[in-house]
């Protein structure tokens, strides 16, 4: 979890290139957005791209990626070099399409699912499975995604600043134009206000996104990992904290506006953004959705650790012969990407038990993943990572850099579009019509994590 972002990385004020880490250098480049008419090259990772869930050449569904041109030779340009008055611009012409290339996955190790499904381990204790989620699971877990897990009590990064209806997304489908006030309208907090209006910055320089101003980004802090911390000194720290301070800059807005701002919806033990570190003053988390336990629980059940583990010896002791019986997520995070948003490299490290697999789901349009290792200065790998993809992240593949610069436009895979019988039809409920809606411009990524160790006790003296 990190700091999700809308801006283009401006260039005019950055530092150059050359103080970048090789993290925040391929960052950079998929998520520039400052030539039209010039995708950033994907071709340029080739070596060790990753890709392993695109639709045959030739088979019965084109890949989209490809359709929407990121293959094409004219992304090979460094847009620097072209000329202001020489850019291409494709609005309005086909793309060109390229030739899609083939990538050799030599080096990475394959693995065979107990169901019989095939995994790749990308990194150290990171796992892909292609195409993990059956259409049907997608369809569902898009429909929960935004009419379940939206609800009350989960928190959702707009519920710091806006009085939201409980019935959001049944609104969204409904009546969209429903008016939703901002919370500064009836809260003082001016002092919190100007002390929150500093901006934030991550280690290479660039500006995280103001969480208060725009509803829609995280704070980046750094912090030590919550396996050192430990479980009574997160609570002891968290004892001063009062809650997020709602922005004053925000205006009315309408159901729809809000629900396109949203960025992520927190399921279980609470998040907060602020102290990176869970709410731990609670006695339960929140119910974590039954069914999206189940897909996890099952996937990482299914999943041959030892295999996974074999030669590792810092990892042969991360506890895994037990996950297969004892895994079960308390916690999780739903992110809401629209097009043009961004998630920057970050280490999920607020867990208690450093290792125990996080569990991630793809839905809607593809996107470029980064994953590094533990250091910021290794090069990342790019993934392609598509609709119903799974990607585990477990033993020393948890506190690895990883961050998603970039959402491919113009990949939605055919079975999430709207079909002429889903408008006719009265018996699709308008929520499911209106799923469909809004992820013909988004991504949603659902990841479910493990707060606690099985068998690990809460001191009742430090709540
Ligand atoms: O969107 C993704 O695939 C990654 C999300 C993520 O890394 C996070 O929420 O911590
Ligand atoms: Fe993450």
């Amino acid at each position: 979890m990190s700091s999700q972002n809308t801006s283009a990385s401006s260039s005019s004020s950055s530092p150059p290139q050359t103080q970048y880490t090789a993290f925040r250098q391929a960052e950079k480049h998929f998520k520039n957005r400052a030539h039209k008419g010039h995708l950033p090259s994907i071709r340029k990772y080739l070596p060790t791209l990753v890709d392993l869930s695109r639709p045959r050449s030739g088979g019965q569904e084109e890949d989209p990626v490809w359709k929407a041109g990121w293959w094409s030779p004219e992304n090979d340009v460094d847009p620097a070099s072209v000329p202001d008055g020489k850019k291409k611009n494709s609005k309005g012409k086909e793309r060109e399409k390229g030739e899609r290339p083939e990538i050799d996955y030599s080096d990475l190790e394959r693995i065979k699912l107990s169901d019989g499904r095939k995994g790749y381990i990308v990194a150290p204790g990171c796992i892909l499975i292609p195409q993990y989620l059956s259409i049907d699971q997608q369809l569902e877990l898009l429909h929960s995604a935004l009419a379940e897990y939206t609800r009350p009590p989960n928190p959702l990064s707009i519920s710091t600043h806006y009085d939201l209806p409980p019935n959001l997304f049944d609104l969204y489908a409904t009546a969209p134009n429903t008016l939703v006030e901002p919370k500064h309208l009836h809260q003082q907090h001016a002092q919190q206000q100007r002390a929150n209006s500093e901006p934030t910055t991550d280690q290479d320089g660039s500006k995280a996104e103001q969480q208060p101003t725009k509803a829609r980004g995280r704070q980046l802090i750094e912090t030590e990992p919550a396996s050192v911390l430990g479980y009574e000194e997160i609570v002891a720290r968290n004892k001063t904290w009062t809650g997020d301070i709602p922005s004053d800059k925000l205006g009315i807005k309408t159901v729809e506006q809000v629900t396109r701002e949203m960025r992520w919806a927190n399921l279980g033990w609470v998040y907060q953004w602020s102290t990176k570190s869970y709410d731990f003053s609670r006695d339960k988390p929140i119910p974590f959705p039954p069914q999206l336990a189940a897909i996890c629980s099952e996937v990482v059940s299914s999943v041959p650790w030892g295999e996974v583990f074999s030669g590792q010896s810092p990892d042969a002791k991360c506890g895994w012969e037990n996950w297969p019986k004892d895994y079960a997520p308390d916690t999780g995070i739903v992110n809401f990407y629209q097009i043009k948003d961004t998630l920057m490299g970050h280490v999920d490290r607020s867990e208690l038990d450093p290792a125990r697999p996080l569990v991630s789901l793809s839905i809607g349009h593809a996107a470029v993943l980064l994953l590094g290792s533990a250091s910021r200065h290794d090069p990342p790998r790019p993934i392609i990572i598509r609709s119903g993809d799974c990607l585990i992240m477990s033993g020393s593949g948890r506190q690895a850099y990883h961050g998603v610069p970039r959402i491919l436009e113009g990949t939605l895979p055919s079975h999430f579009e709207l079909s002429p019988a889903d408008s006719d039809s009265f018996s699709t409920s308008s929520t499911v019509k209106a799923a469909k809606q809004f992820i013909a411009s988004a991504r949603i990524n659902i990841n479910a994590r493990q707060v606690f160790p099985p068998g690990f006790t809460r001191p009742t003296s430090s709540k």
